[in-house]
């Protein structure tokens, strides 16, 4: 059996109801866009595997529902998340205003480590636009985060902002990372070299063992 991928990293998106977080995770999983909006409730998840220098890294996204009625469900993600995305309406000017709260309530609930992103999406939405590229860019750096603006709708920054993310947990967590895959060298040196052994033995008949799925943190 293939090993399907080397790391499991997980995020999660936070921001106001409607501002399109489930339409940008299923555009980023399934390449599909639905233009109607069906409330999430709680949370749900979606997974993708992409490979960053060379590494299969798979990503487990947390779409959590922007209501505020589920915020005591959704704050118990908080906890295990390594990235998050934090995402606003370009056309909805109270939904970049509550940034500010959703971080602040990452700063009292998420680990030290986490890393963020700020999203502004529905790009496509020019005319109707209430946010400037601008202030976007301002409140990502206030906040020390880099800045996308996306839209699930035309696919625009869709990957390259998941994928960003995904670098930076990578990066945060690269001790962790180096730690495991020269693990996984080890053992394929290994492997290879008891599988060499085995062929110069006529009644060695045990199977090469296959590397195990593994997590990027404790
Ligand atoms: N034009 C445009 N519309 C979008 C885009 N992304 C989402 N929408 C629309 O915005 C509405 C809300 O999208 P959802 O993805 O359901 O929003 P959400 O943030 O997951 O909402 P909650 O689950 O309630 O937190 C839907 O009608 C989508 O069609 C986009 O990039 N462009």
């Amino acid at each position: 059996m293939a090993k399907q991928y080397d790391i499991l990293c997980r995020l999660l998106m936070l921001g106001d109801s409607g501002v399109g977080k489930t339409c940008m995770l299923r555009r980023f999983t399934e390449s599909e866009f639905d233009p109607s909006h069906i409330s999430t409730i709680g949370v749900d998840f979606k997974m993708k595997t992409i490979e960053i220098d060379g590494i299969k890294v798979r990503v487990q996204i947390w779409d959590t529902a922007g209501q505020e009625r589920y915020q005591t469900i959704t704050k118990q993600y908080y906890r295990r998340a390594q990235g998050i995305v934090f995402v606003y309406d370009i056309t909805n000017k109270p939904s970049f205003q509550h940034i500010a709260k959703w971080a602040s309530d990452v700063d009292e609930y998420a680990p030290d480590k986490v890393q963020r992103i700020l999203v502004g999406n529905k790009s496509d939405e020019e005319l109707e636009r209430q946010v400037t590229k601008d202030q976007g860019n301002k409140l990502a750096e206030t906040f020390g985060m880099e800045f996308f603006e996306t839209s699930a709708s035309t696919s625009s920054n869709i990957s390259e902002s998941f994928t960003r993310v995904t670098e930076l947990v990578l990066q945060a967590h690269k001790r962790d990372v180096d730690n495991l895959l020269g693990s996984l060298d080890e053992y394929l040196e290994k492997a290879a070299l008891e599988d060499l052994q085995g062929s110069q033995d006529p009644d060695n008949n045990t199977p090469v063992p296959v590397p195990v799925r593994r997590k990027c943190h404790s």
